[in-house]
């Protein structure tokens, strides 16, 4: 079997139209080159991002039927407390609308002028709230992740411990409020950890009184390639190695629009009390009352129900090799993509696949444009663009200069996949007529998703 079929069957569909490829061609110029400010209407499969756009199950559905829409105290809360509980193991659980929710939170607490936070590679919002509160950011991901083709390093997401040791003895572990360990690590292309790393994280960070925080936003997948790539964890079920990988965090921040399978909804969780009573006194400014946190009854009872829906084994194993299939057929067709492929997204590597343009004419800008041209097909800058300008104006030109196609969990096909690939297989092709962009519009912070360029 080339594929196993997907483990679930559709109870209701959302037609989906292509539009004709001159439509295509306004449509993109009328978005600045932009993929993020397209309509949904004038995209055919749309691959932006695995946050909020995942299938909700016939029980979450059922689910929405039982908010308590009760403004303090409702049902829903403590259903959904219980069960973050339950699969994480952490004592306290503050709710907020989604994640960046929780690291405003989290950021505000505990990051100071003069904080630094380490962390496996930086992610936009992740990073802009430590320093929105006038904390450094520090990469201490192993070198290794900022290689795009490098298929036999299977947790490309570990952290280097000696880079971490490092900047502890350069700063004092003092200056660090928390180390930030991302399962898995999304600009890297969706890269796990190690169950081995995240142990030594822990054990280094606990000898110099230093918190650890993941941003479990993915953790399920994060588990899910521990099983299959670790040794000593295959016989495991996928809540076994969560546990095991949660003893190893004083608390989290969580995303529900990605693994656990809601539209909306996130959380900050932790084990520490003066951290727990600090957050529910700041929620309430931010997000509401401890027992909403700028989610409706519904939605938290739904979010419940997908946590658990996400632990199951044939749920996660498709989700992945899902993504596996879609880089597989590229890489065999000589489409220079992130390997190993991660969990949520195929990263292409645009520096690779447009190397006539300069990165400072955003080549993964100008992919993903060219890509939804091609194919009504939309995909996510991820190199320059989003990397942004550090507080001198500069701007990072990071290594890895990519463009994601992103699957949402229990939305497409395999036979959409195969149009996907075939798609860009035909841009390969016509890559030498591409151009690159310059802006004609840069926004002062997170300038990826209100930018407007046009060719140079
Ligand atoms: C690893 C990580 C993310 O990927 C993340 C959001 N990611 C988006 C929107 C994405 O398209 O990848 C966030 C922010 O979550 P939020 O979009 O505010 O629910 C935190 N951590």
């Amino acid at each position: 079997m080339k594929f196993m079929p997907e483990p679930y069957k559709v109870k209701m569909v959302e037609p989906l139209r292509i539009l004709p490829k001159e439509e295509r061609i306004e449509a993109i110029k009328k978005a600045g080159y932009n993929t993020f400010l397209l309509n949904s209407r004038d995209v055919y499969i749309d691959l932006l991002t695995d946050s909020g756009t995942n299938a909700m199950s016939d029980r979450q559905w059922a689910g929405l039927m039982m908010g308590d829409e009760a403004y303090a105290g409702s049902e829903n809360w403590f259903h959904l407390q219980s069960t973050v509980q339950e699969i994480m193991g952490f004592k306290h659980v503050v709710p907020t609308h989604q994640g960046r929710g929780a690291e405003n939170l989290l950021s505000q607490i505990l990051v100071k002028p003069g904080s630094y936070v380490p962390g496996n590679m930086y992610f936009t919002t992740t990073r802009a709230h430590q320093e929105l509160n006038g904390g450094t950011f520090v990469d201490v991901i192993n070198d290794d992740a900022h290689i795009s083709d490098n298929p036999d390093v299977l947790f490309k997401g570990n952290i280097d411990l000696k880079k971490y040791e490092d900047l502890i003895n350069k700063v004092g572990a003092e200056n660090i409020p928390y180390i930030c360990v991302g399962v898995t690590v999304n600009l890297a292309g969706g890269q796990p950890v190690s169950m081995k790393n995240l142990r030594e994280v822990y054990e280094l960070s606990k000898k110099h009184g230093i918190r650890v925080m993941f941003d479990c936003t993915r953790y399920v997948e994060n588990a899910y390639f521990i099983k299959a790539r670790e040794e000593g964890y295959k016989d495991k079920t996928i809540a076994e190695i969560v546990k095991e990988m949660f003893s190893y965090a004083d608390g989290a921040t969580m995303s529900g629009k990605k693994d656990g399978i809601v539209n909306i909804g996130g959380f900050l969780a932790m084990n520490e009390e003066e951290l727990y009573s600090k957050a529910t006194a700041l929620v309430v400014v931010y997000e509401g009352m401890p027992s909403y946190g700028g989610m409706t009854g519904r939605d938290m009872e739904a979010f419940a129900i997908g946590l658990k829906e996400a632990l199951d084994y044939n749920y996660i194993k498709h989700r992945v090799e899902q993504v596996e299939y879609l880089g597989n057929k590229l890489s065999e067709a000589g489409i220079p993509i992130v390997r190993p492929v991660g969990g949520h997204a195929v990263f292409l590597d645009a520096r690779a696949f447009l190397p006539h343009i300069p990165q400072e004419q955003y080549p993964a800008q100008v992919l993903a444009a060219e890509i939804y041209i091609e194919s009504g097909v939309r995909t996510m800058e991820r190199g320059n663009v989003s990397a942004g300008r550090t507080k001198e104006g500069k701007e990072y030109f990071p290594k890895l200069e990519l463009v994601r196609l992103t699957l949402p969990r229990r939305v497409y096909s395999y036979a959409h996949l195969d149009f996907v690939a075939e798609a860009i297989i035909r841009t390969f092709k016509r890559r030498d007529e591409i151009k690159g962009l310059k802006f004609i519009y840069e926004p002062p912070v997170l300038r990826f998703f209100t930018g407007r360029f046009e060719h140079v």
